[in-house]
């Protein structure tokens, strides 16, 4: 928005000074609900020094009639027409937006490269909440171009996306305004909002294991459906076995159950298949990629759990940015191979060095949580297991017996 001439110069001039990859003009003048947001003093600064720097230009039709001298822009045919004569002016490219035009019952906008005419048409979504669509759509232009796309995949990519989030966004009631906006990151709706972590989630936690959930028929969904029935209260995927795409697959569909139980759902190992899935987050190992850079990449809001053996590592975890630290073998288990038993001294330790919140894993059951919990150490949360979950064949029934035990010694030690 330039709203004087001044502005509309200085700009011109930094542009000559400081050149962009790409310039995208938005020339907004009129806003979709008819509101002057610059002056017509503007146009000539407009017409004579922004446009002929612009590779693209995308007025609505009250602002390509603007800068045509007010010529009646009411079909298709006047838009091809804006086009061509806008382009005339200068610019590499013209968008002419057709949101206004009269009885259309699709949207249609006319793209002009100097050559040929694209009309790309989409569905008009009758809503109310289209306040900055114009914007967004320039926006995400520039975006796709700085990405590196041609400009015409570009336009493409911003009209679907502007399409995609309005429909999305119609039906919801966002802020006091008549005329809304709309939810760019089509999130709002969701009716099952993630909350923040919560070390108590780690109080019983399950571990899916590919090899168990084959022998005993189950899929991965049924046993993560079973152990949340059964009073899970969090959730890893840690399934070594599985091709990549029916890896991420079963993640959706387990986040999807997971959500509406109000459940974490993390993925062992694989970051991208967190990522890809928007899973809650995940649990890596000593040998896994290192905390500091799964945090980069997943970002501030998911849960990163570490497997520490040893202070060091647990004090390492805590620097690198992690969420809870996983600690065991506590006892000797035949799900991991080869994995070193720290016992309950081990984990002792462990918790001791760190301020992170604690769950032991390996070789926990029925007989022996009471034991761990009874360590009474503050940060030690819960137990995660993996065969005395779903090494059975009723893995609700046995996730119920393991979170009685828990719960009489959280009793105990009160
Ligand atoms: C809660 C929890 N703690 C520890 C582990 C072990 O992770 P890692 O050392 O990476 O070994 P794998 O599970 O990947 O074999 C865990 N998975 N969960
Ligand atoms: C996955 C895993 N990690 C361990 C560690 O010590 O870090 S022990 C383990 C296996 C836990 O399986 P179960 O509950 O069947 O013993
Ligand atoms: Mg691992």
């Amino acid at each position: 928005m330039l709203p004087s001439t001044g502005i509309v110069k200085t700009l011109c001039q930094s542009l000559k000074e400081f050149p962009v990859q790409a310039l995208v003009v938005d020339p907004v003048m009129v806003s979709t609900s008819g509101h002057m947001l610059a002056g017509p003093s503007i146009l000539d600064s407009f017409r004579e020094e922004l446009l002929p720097m612009a590779d693209i230009v995308t007025p609505n039709l009250k602002e390509a009639s603007a800068l045509l001298g007010g010529v009646p822009l009411e079909t298709i045919a006047d838009m091809r027409f804006a086009a061509k004569a806008i382009h005339d002016i200068g610019p590499r490219n013209v968008l002419v937006k057709g949101g206004d035009l009269p009885a259309s019952l699709d949207a249609v906008d006319v793209f002009y490269d100097g050559n040929d005419f694209y009309e790309l048409r989409s569905s008009r979504i009758m809503t109310p909440n289209t306040h900055g669509t114009g914007c967004t759509l320039a926006s995400t232009v520039a975006a796709e171009l700085a990405k590196g796309s041609q400009m015409l995949s570009a336009v493409k990519v911003a009209k679907r996306y502007v399409e995609a989030a309005l429909s999305y966004s119609k039906n919801i009631t966002i802020g006091g305004g008549c005329q809304g906006p709309m939810d760019h990151l089509l999130k709002l709706k969701s009716t099952v909002q993630r909350r923040p972590f919560d070390p108590s989630d780690l109080f019983l936690y399950a571990v899916t294991d590919s090899r168990m959930n084959k022998k005993w028929g189950h899929s991965i969904v049924d046993a993560v459906k079973a152990a949340i029935e059964g009073g899970a209260t969090i959730i890893q995927l840690r399934e070594k076995e599985v091709e990549t795409s029916d890896f991420l697959e079963a993640a959706k569909a387990c986040l999807k159950i997971c959500r509406v139980h109000g459940v974490p759902l993390l993925i062992n190992d694989r970051i991208d298949v967190a990522l890809a899935s928007d899973a809650d987050g995940v649990h890596i190992g000593q040998s896994d990629m290192p905390a500091q850079v799964a945090r980069v990449l997943l970002g501030p809001d998911k849960i990163i759990g570490v497997s520490c053996k040893t202070p060091e590592q647990a004090k390492q975890a805590w620097r690198n940015g992690a969420d809870y630290i996983g600690s065991g073998g506590v006892y000797p288990t035949n799900t991991k191979e080869n994995n070193k038993t720290i016992g309950l001294d081990g984990l002792k330790t462990v918790c001791l060095s760190s301020k992170l919140p604690v769950v032991a894993i390996g070789g926990i059951g029925i007989s022996n949580a009471q034991a761990v919990m009874g360590l009474g150490v503050p940060n030690l949360k819960g137990v995660a297991v993996v065969s005395t979950l779903f090494d059975r064949e009723c893995v609700s029934t046995e996730t119920r017996k393991l979170l009685e035990v828990l719960k009489e010694s959280t009793k105990i030690a009160n």
